[in-house]
């Protein structure tokens, strides 16, 4: 009784891009969940279509009644019957009828209902007593590419991992200070530099790609020295927005260099091996799974090689990857695919196949924090959510919150490399 759906309620709110998104409240009879979608700049071709024409405002005139006269009476509990009957009132493989943000958002709000019916965390409700893993956080430093201005480098987000943290408090606070330090380090290269920020937190500068390489190698170093704990940076070049179909190269405008396929990867080898990255993401654009699997047979022992682009949280495209070796971890990304049902199908199928799955935010982010739940729950080592700003710190001290609660509670491991 505790778990039936009494109400659904959808609103349209700000995201951090100051965009429009959709909040949904779920409210059972004994308890209430609250969700909110996120949204991508630098999409996958074959995401689930976020909203349908006429965006959030369409969704709510026109499908609040619709949705809630389906869910009312309806379990909370049974989250894969909800997510069912989202598809089914959608009828498009595409969700494009309803809108995959839509879908994701009413779909953990039903979740988090649940859970709160029961007065358990989501973490708990989801992932029971034994997740009990704290993922380490995958801070974005400096942003380019679709994230920032045209003066930016044409790499998506440079990142850092303090794989050596102890705990989650450790690893965020590393994790600011590093960001902190790269902002000094900017400076005394453009001493002009305003402190401005990309999408996602991490700075905006004038710089090149090779500069904001050594700078951010350089900041890991020093305040690896000063914690005592290792911070290894990482990169997502979101390939697929670098490359040009027609030319079949990928274009690095601010250098004015284009690299076929091939020395692409080479490239990719060259800054791995040089700068000792950890994390790669889509090195390649997202239909290249031949090259995914080069470079991961080639570097994927010295390197996490992880698929965004290429896999968007869909179990069925993964699949098709691990049949050739792409990649070796993918990026899970709730409204890629539209349903928390879909999304967990992928990480079990990936975990089957030893992919590391990556839980991570979109460029557009609310204060909801129900992915460092989700991380948790899904025993995820990595989570990637920023470093700084107030819709990425949402998730990162939610999982403060979350490993305070836990009495068992230790940082995940984190694979070697
Ligand atoms: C978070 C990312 O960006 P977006 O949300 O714009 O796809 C990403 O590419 O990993
Ligand atoms: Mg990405």
């Amino acid at each position: 009784m505790e778990t039936v759906i009494e109400d659904v309620r959808v609103r349209k709110i700000l995201d951090s891009r100051g965009n429009p998104t959709i909040e949904v409240d779920v409210i059972t009879w004994n308890g209430f969940g609250r969700a909110a979608a996120p949204s991508g700049a630098s999409t996958g071709t074959r995401e689930v279509v976020a909203f349908p024409e006429g965006g959030v405002d369409k969704v709510i005139s026109e499908l609040e009644d619709v949705i809630s006269s389906e869910l009312i009476g309806m379990d909370a509990e049974y989250l894969e019957d909800i997510d069912l009957i989202l598809k089914e009132i959608d009828g498009t493989e595409n969700l494009s009828n309803i809108g995959g943000n839509t879908t994701v958002a009413v779909s953990m709000a039903a979740a988090k209902a649940a859970a709160s019916s029961y007065n358990l965390p989501l973490y708990k409700f989801l992932g029971g007593n034994f997740a009990t893993s704290i993922p380490y956080p995958l801070g974005n430093m400096i942003n380019g590419g679709a994230h920032a201005g045209k003066h930016a480098p044409d790499i998506q987000e440079f990142l850092v991992i303090p794989k050596g943290a102890e705990s989650i408090q450790e690893a965020v606070f590393a994790n600011s200070k590093v960001h902190a330090r790269i902002r000094e380090l900017i400076q005394a290269k453009d001493p002009e530099f305003t402190g401005g920020k990309g999408d996602e937190g991490g700075w905006a500068p004038k710089i090149s790609n090779y500069e904001a390489l050594e700078i951010q190698a350089r900041a890991c170093e020093e305040i690896g020295d000063e914690t005592g704990v290792e911070i290894r940076p990482s990169l997502d070049f979101a390939a697929t927005e670098l490359w040009n179909s027609k030319e079949e190269k990928y274009i690095y405008k601010q250098e004015n260099i284009k690299r076929d396929t091939g020395e692409q990867i080479e490239f990719v080898k060259e800054l791995i091996k040089t700068y000792k990255m950890f994390f790669i993401e889509d090195p390649l654009h997202e239909s290249d799974f031949q090259g995914f699997a080069q470079l991961t047979k080639e570097i994927g022992d010295k390197c996490i090689i992880c698929g965004d682009d290429i896999f968007v949280t869909n179990s069925e495209i993964l699949k098709k990857g691990i049949e050739i070796g792409a990649a070796n971890a993918i990026i899970i990304k709730p409204n890629q695919i539209g349903t928390l049902t879909d999304t967990y199908k992928t990480v079990k199928l990936a975990k089957e196949n030893n992919y590391i799955p990556v839980v991570s935010h979109r460029s557009g982010e609310t204060t909801d924090e129900t992915i460092a739940h989700l991380a948790v729950a899904f025993s995820a080592p990595i989570i990637k959510t920023g470093a700084i700003g107030g819709e990425r710190i949402a998730k990162l001290n939610e999982l403060i919150r979350i490993q305070e609660e836990i009495p068992y509670a230790r940082m995940a491991k984190l694979p070697e490399r």
